[in-house]
């Protein structure tokens, strides 16, 4: 792959116009394709997103567009859409994506219904695409505002991964190459399941030690399930997986989290939900991943528990009480 000149974002919300402003400061031209109609003319009247990203100035640099053909002329594309979006994008992308350009995929979750992982999408729906991941701990917001950050970035093809590397990063957003793309999203998509389960704990007060262990027996998962999956154990344990899962599992500024501690506090899901615009991905991965689990036969019983009370199967009380009354066993 040669150079890369422009970047194209596909995707209004706050990750994709985070990442936007990435590419602006890496030296890129970026156009962005949002389906909301006022979210385009915001950026270009105001460059701001102030429905998704209020009170980031973007540079002048980025232009919005509805155009999904534009934006998918430039040389990289950026995918970051919901995961259960990604399909319905893709498929609409592979009337317009020349064949070879890099899609790196920034939604973090598992498809429902398929059980697929977001490259598995991809490579199903838009089959001319040299498809790349990106992943870690990363806020949009800190992002957006410059703060170091570092990320992995993976693609089966070495030269590609370089050249995205040196495309998008700066001295603030470091990418990390990896060619592992499954462990790379199983650590994205697991994570916002755990999270929501330490979001409870926080919420329930259950204490600090609760909360702890609930990170350590919620990594031990991923890695059973990423083991049994291929990931490399590095993988897992490095910034999109053990990095990410510890960002997410503490920050009241994940969405995963606060969704947990209002569980946690009491609110039903449907309120919590109902009063939110941001995607919310562990709810609608946890089934996912316990379904792809039960095929591999992976024990999850966090994950479980989680889709168990999103799902509205199991109140919050009943599944921290069938956690807790599991057999002890050996610790692995
Ligand atoms: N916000 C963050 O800090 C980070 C988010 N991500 C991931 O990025 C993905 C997107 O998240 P955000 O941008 O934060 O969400 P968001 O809730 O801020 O925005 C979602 C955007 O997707 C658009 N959208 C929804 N369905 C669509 C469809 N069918 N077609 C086209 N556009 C559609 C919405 O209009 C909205 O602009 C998620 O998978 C998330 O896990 C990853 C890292 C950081
Ligand atoms: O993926 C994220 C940080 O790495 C964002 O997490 P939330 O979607 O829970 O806000």
């Amino acid at each position: 792959m040669s150079a890369v000149g422009t970047v194209g974002v596909i995707g209004g919300g706050a990750w994709g116009t985070a990442l936007a402003s990435v590419a602006a400061r890496a030296g890129r031209p970026v156009r962005l394709w949002a389906r909301d109609v006022k979210t385009v003319e915001d950026i270009n009247r105001h460059h701001e997103n102030r429905m998704r990203l209020p009170g980031v100035a973007l540079d002048a640099g980025i232009v919005a567009t509805r155009s999904l053909e534009e934006t998918c002329a430039a040389d990289v594309l950026i995918l970051a859409v919901p995961a259960q979006a990604v399909r319905g994008v893709a498929q609409e992308m592979a009337g317009v994506l020349p064949a070879g350009r890099p899609v790196v995929i920034a939604a973090k979750g598992i498809e429902r219904g398929t059980e697929a992982f977001m490259s598995d999408v991809v490579a199903e729906a838009l089959p001319q695409a040299v498809p790349a991941v990106l992943s870690g701990p990363s806020f949009a917001d800190d992002v957006a505002h410059g703060l170091p950050t570092a990320v992995t970035l993976a693609c089966a093809d070495e030269a590609v991964g370089r050249t995205l590397v040196e495309a998008i990063g700066y001295s603030a957003f470091r990418p990390y190459r990896s060619s592992d793309l499954t462990g790379v999203q199983v650590g994205g998509a697991v994570k916002n399941v755990l999270a929501i389960a330490c979001g409870v704990v926080v919420g329930k007060a259950l204490g600090a030690s609760a909360h702890a262990a609930l990170v350590a027996r919620g990594f031990a998962e991923l890695t059973r399930f990423g083991r049994a999956l291929g990931a490399r154990p590095e993988t897992l344990s490095g910034l999109s997986g053990l990095g990410d899962l510890v960002l997410t599992a503490t920050s009241p500024q994940s969405r995963n989290y606060s969704f947990g501690v209002s569980l946690g506090r009491g609110d039903t899901v449907d309120t919590i939900l109902g009063g939110r615009k941001a995607v919310t991905e562990g709810v609608w991965t946890a089934p996912a991943v316990v379904d792809r689990a039960a095929k591999l036969d992976v024990e999850m019983p966090i994950c479980a528990a989680v889709a168990a009370v999103v799902a509205g199967r199991a109140s919050v009380d009943t599944a921290i009480e069938a956690l807790l009354s599991r057999p002890f066993r050996e610790e692995h």
